[in-house]
Order: C-alpha cells, then structure tokens, then sequence
C-alpha cells in the first residue's frame, strides 16, 4: 500500500465503476434525469425562440394572434418535463447517496474483517483506515459530480453551442466568455480554502480536543475532580477566538476577490449581449432568437457558475479521501484455503517468533508449546515477557514471524481467518464494554442463531451475576449514554468472561481479565471456569499465582522466551522464575496469619 501511485484518472474511474457497482439501477436513471434535464434546457431556448418568433410576426399583423398557440404550449410542457427532470435528479442523488452509504459502508466491513489483526498494531495502516473512513459518503458525491459534470453539463454545453453555433458560428463565444470568469473564481476560491484549511487544520484538531475534554464522560469526572475546567475552558476559548479570526481573515479577501470577477462576468454578459446585438441588426438572427438568447444568458452563466463551484470544487474537494478509500479496498487481504479444526490434536507453536510493526526487537523468539487436548494451561510471567502475544499466535489472530502455530491440526499461516477463528472464544485485557442490553453483551457470538435466556442467565451465575435478586435484568441497557445504567469494573470484566463463555467452543482463552475482580471472587470464578473446560482446551493468563495453581500445566515466560514448564509442585520443587515469583506473592497472602 505504502508509495503506491493512483492517477486522477485511474481514481475517477475506480470510483464512478466502485459507485455503479453498487447501486447500477439508480446510478443508470440519474443519468438519463441528468441528460434529458440538460437537453430540456436547450430545448426551452428553441422554444422560446420560436414563440418571440411568432409573438413577433403577429404583431406586425401578418399572422393571427392563435398561432402563438402552440408554440406557447410547447414552451409550457418543455419548462416542466425539464423542471421535473431536474427535481427528480436531485431527489434520487439523496436516494444514491443514502442507499451507497449502508452499501459501501459493508463493503469496507468485510474488507476489514480479511485483515489480519497484526495489522492493526501498525500506527500507519491505522492512520490510513482512519482516513479510508472518511471516503465513504465522498465516494458517492464524487461519482454523481462526474455522472453531472458529463450528462448534464456536458449536454448541456454540447446541445448549447451547436444551437448557438447553428444561429450564428461567433455565438458559441458566449458560453466561453461565460466559462472565463466562473473558472478564475474558482482558482481563486481553491487556493484560498487550502491556505485556510492548511492554517486553520491544526487549530481546530486542538479546538476539538479541548471541546472533548470539556464534554466527554471520559474527561468529565478528571477535570471536575482536579479543578481543571475554567483551565480547559480558557484554552478552548483562545483557540476558538484564533480559529475564527483566521476564517475571517481569510473568507474577506476570498469575498473581495469574488465581487471583482463578478465585474468580469458582468462584461463578459455585455460582450454576448453585444454579439447578439450586431447579429440580429445585420439580421443574421431573427428578434425571436435574440430574445431567447438573451433571456437565457444567466442561466448559461449560472450553469458555467455552477459547474465550477459545485461539480468541480466537489470532485476535487473530496478526491483525496476517495484515494484513501480506494486504496484500502485495492490493499492486500488474507486469503487461505478452508479447513476444519480437530482440537483432539491439541494447539501446536513450534520455533515461533513473532516481532511487533516498528519494533526491533522480537516479542516472541524460538516459543514451542504443545496445549494437549482437554488441557488447562495458565501462563505467567512478568509483565512485557511476551504472554498476550503467545495467546494471540496460539488463537490465529496472529501469524508468526517465524516458525508455525498449528491450531486443531489448521496451520494459522496457510487457512484464512474465519476458519480459524471457528470453535475458539477470548477475552482479552481489553475487552469491550459494548452500549447494548445485558444480554446482547453475553450472547454477542450467537445473535444470529437466536438468544438463549435459560443458557445466558446460567452463564451470568458461572461468573457470579446474579439477575434473580438484581436491578439489572438482561433487557437493562448497559450505557446511561443510552438511557440506560453503567456497572462496575468488577461486573464489567465478569461480563466479558460470561461473553467467552457463552460461545461455543473447543478453545478458549482468558488474558487477564479479572485484574478488576478481589482474588476471593477471581479464584471461585476460576474453579468454575475449570469446571466448565473440562475437556476442551484453555489458556489463561494471570499474575496471581493462586490461579495458576489451578491448572493442569503452568508455563513460564520471561523476556519473550518459554522458561519452564510444569505443574505448580514441579515449579516450585526447582529453583527458577516461579519459585521467585511464588515466594514474592506469598509475603501479601500471609499477611492475614498476622495477630495484631
Ligand atoms: N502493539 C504493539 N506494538 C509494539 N510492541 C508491542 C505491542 N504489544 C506488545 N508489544 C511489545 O511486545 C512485548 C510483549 O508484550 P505482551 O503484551 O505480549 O506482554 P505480556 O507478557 O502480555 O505483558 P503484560 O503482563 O503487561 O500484559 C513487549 O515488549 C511489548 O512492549
């Protein structure tokens, strides 16, 4: 992706196939509302021509006054089809852009869900995912700015000056005279909205983040508690002050330039006028003709106007976030063959070694672990030694570096994700605290397959919910955000753990996620965690030595390396990384022999 190169052109095309792809039915009647619109108005003119005609020639008294008829009800129906064709147009660019939004927006879901996880600890892949984002809606209006600017404008243009060029060849001369100013505005108006925004961008990054230090229920409690509103407050405000005096500033002279090219657009109308003028005393053009030329002449400015500041100023307005989008859904995806898991071979890492984007170092180097099938395993170690990083290998999220994890006899590097990650359920240290019901939180896995009340309110007692005795029911919207009520961290965590406990699986993980919870509680949650793996696998990560002891085999880690294994009798009957650990932890869990 990085350096990669996308011409205007080849951008352009991608979006409007993207954007036809998407919705092709509508895409193909704007086009046809745009064409027949852009040709009504055409259309109108010769019609007006023809009534000023006939208008003309009744006034003199050589012909009856009815004649005029006619070509005044044609008029009548070419100004309303075209007037409806118009009113159509724009009513069926919010149905596009409403339909491609939901559409598009899917389409960069599932284009994500093929990334691998690892990507997501890279701040450059982030930056551009956060940017691809915002090309959604832009991608839309770029393609209906084009799918304009040819089937409207361009018909218009065309259908325009062959009328003009067929009265007289010089006339045509109108819609460039018309073009010139409309253009220089433009160049104007560019350069001084990206001097703005390349001013003013950082000030209002700073402004927004003031602002969402001042509103968000994430700061709210901090700045209250330490004083730090009226601090934040005055900040907010000098940004503010300087933010606006710069759009000021910058606004005004766009402003006085604009009101001189307007001079220049009234001197190019008085040019055609002119032309017109002399055309029609030589009587190369019939009074008819001048008088429909001439009512229609703003609206050949305003369509040149239009052009410039809505068509092209949209395209080139939204163009780089399109690029961005465009060159996420052209990026490498994972791909692999299908396969299907037999957990009764166990979980296999051999030699691996996996090393973190933009680090130097190897998180993991030379790790070879077998989890046999029905094992409990829990992982200890000190903090950075490279434990959540094992798991990540050891459930597929992760592809090694070096080496190869076989999970269920499926080789993480060579089956595609969605394979993998069937049958095996996680928590992580940072799980989600997801704005939905209290029993969307727990069955979040199965929602597609129905919600099983009897099953989630047994799995909320495993973890020690209660929700017989409790306010808390499972239609209780966990988010005040929502209407609805916060709970602890504790009940938080203990949630999380009902959520990996709920899906079905054969493998399951838990990487520390009960940090929040009093060791009591943690080590009863535990024993039945145990109770209900039993004969599947499971990985726990944990600091508290006391739940390690729970399981069958404890693997130590230290500085990214495997440096013992066994259960917890054989660690601490040789001398090593447990036994120290074990004996550092036990000081605090004697403390309660102590008499006072
Ligand atoms: N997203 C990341 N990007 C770069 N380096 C990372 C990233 N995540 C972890 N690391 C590094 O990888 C090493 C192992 O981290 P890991 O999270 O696996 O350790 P851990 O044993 O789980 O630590 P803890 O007990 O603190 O959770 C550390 O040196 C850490 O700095």
């Amino acid at each position: 992706m990085k350096g990669e190169k996308y011409s205007f052109i080849k951008i352009i095309v991608l979006t409007v196939k993207m954007q036809f792809k998407a919705v092709p039915g509508h895409m193909i009647v704007f086009l046809l509302l745009a064409f027949l619109e852009a040709l009504g108005l055409t259309i109108r003119v010769a019609a007006m021509q023809r009534l000023f005609d006939v208008i003309a020639i009744a006034a003199e008294g050589k012909r009856d006054f009815t004649d005029c008829i006619m070509p005044l009800f044609v008029l009548v129906v070419v100004t309303c089809v075209q007037q409806i064709m118009n009113g159509m147009k724009f009513f069926h660019w919010n149905v596009i852009v409403d339909k491609s939004a939901g559409i598009n927006n899917k389409k960069l879901f599932e284009k994500i869900q093929n990334f691998s996880a690892e990507q997501f600890e890279d701040a450059f892949f982030l930056d551009s995912l956060n940017k691809a984002k915002e090309g959604i809606k832009p991608l839309t209006v770029t393609s209906l700015f084009i799918m304009n600017l040819i089937f409207f404008d361009g018909v218009y243009i065309v259908s325009m000056g062959a009328y003009l060029f067929n009265l007289k060849p010089v006339l045509p001369l109108t819609l460039l005279l018309a073009f010139i100013p409309a253009f220089l505005s433009q160049v104007f108006r560019i350069k001084g909205f990206a001097k703005l925004e390349e001013q003013s961008a950082p000030l209002r990054r700073e402004y927004d983040y003031y602002k969402k230090i001042l509103n968000d229920r994430q700061y709210i409690k901090e700045t209250r508690t330490l004083g730090a509103f009226v601090y934040f407050f005055k900040l907010f405000n000098d940004t503010l002050i300087k933010l606006t005096n710069k759009q000021w500033e910058i606004e005004k002279k766009i402003v006085v330039r604009e009101q001189l090219l307007n001079s220049v657009t009234y001197i190019g109308m008085g040019i055609s006028t002119y032309l017109l003028f002399v055309a029609t005393i030589s009587g190369e053009i019939s009074v008819g003709a001048f008088a429909a030329i001439f009512a229609a002449l703003t609206q050949i400015f305003d369509i040149m106007q239009t052009i410039m500041t809505w068509d092209i100023s949209g395209i080139n307005k939204d163009i780089g976030k399109v690029t961005n989008l465009i060159k996420i859904y052209d990026s490498a995806e994972l791909s692999g063959l299908s396969g299907t898991h037999d957990f009764s071979k166990g979980i296999i890492a051999k030699n691996v070694g996996f090393i973190y984007p933009g680090r130097n170092e190897m998180a993991l180097a030379n790790v070879s672990v077998t989890i046999r099938d029905g094992e409990f395993i829990a992982i200890v170690g000190e903090n950075g030694s490279g434990k959540s990083t094992l798991v990540k290998i050891l459930t597929g999220l992760y592809r090694p570096s070096v080496g190869t994890a076989i999970i269920g006899e499926l080789d993480s590097e060579v089956i595609a994700p969605r394979y993998i990650y069937n049958e095996i359920s996680g928590v992580f240290q940072d799980y989600q605290r997801y704005k939905m019901t209290l029993a969307e939180n727990v069955s979040i896995s199965e929602i597609g397959i129905g919600m099983d009340e009897l099953r989630i309110k047994s799995t909320l007692m495993d973890v020690g919910i209660n929700t017989k005795y409790n306010e808390i029911n499972l239609n209780t919207v966990l988010s005040p955000e929502f209407g609805g009520i916060d709970l602890s961290g504790g009940q938080w965590q203990r949630l999380a753990i009902a959520r990996g406990l709920y899906r079905h699986y054969k493998f399951i993980v838990l990487d520390e996620p009960t940090a929040a919870i009093d060791p009591i509680e943690e080590n009863m949650i535990y024993t039945q965690f145990k109770k209900l793996t039993k004969r599947k696998c499971a990985v726990v990560i944990t600091h508290r030595l006391g739940t390690a002891k729970l399981a069958d085999r404890i693997v130590v880690m230290d500085n990214g390396r495997i440096v013992d294994t066994g259960t917890h009798e054989e660690l601490l009957s040789r001398s090593g990384k447990y036994k120290d650990m074990w004996n550092a932890q036990s000081i605090w869990y004697k403390r309660e022999d102590i008499k006072y």
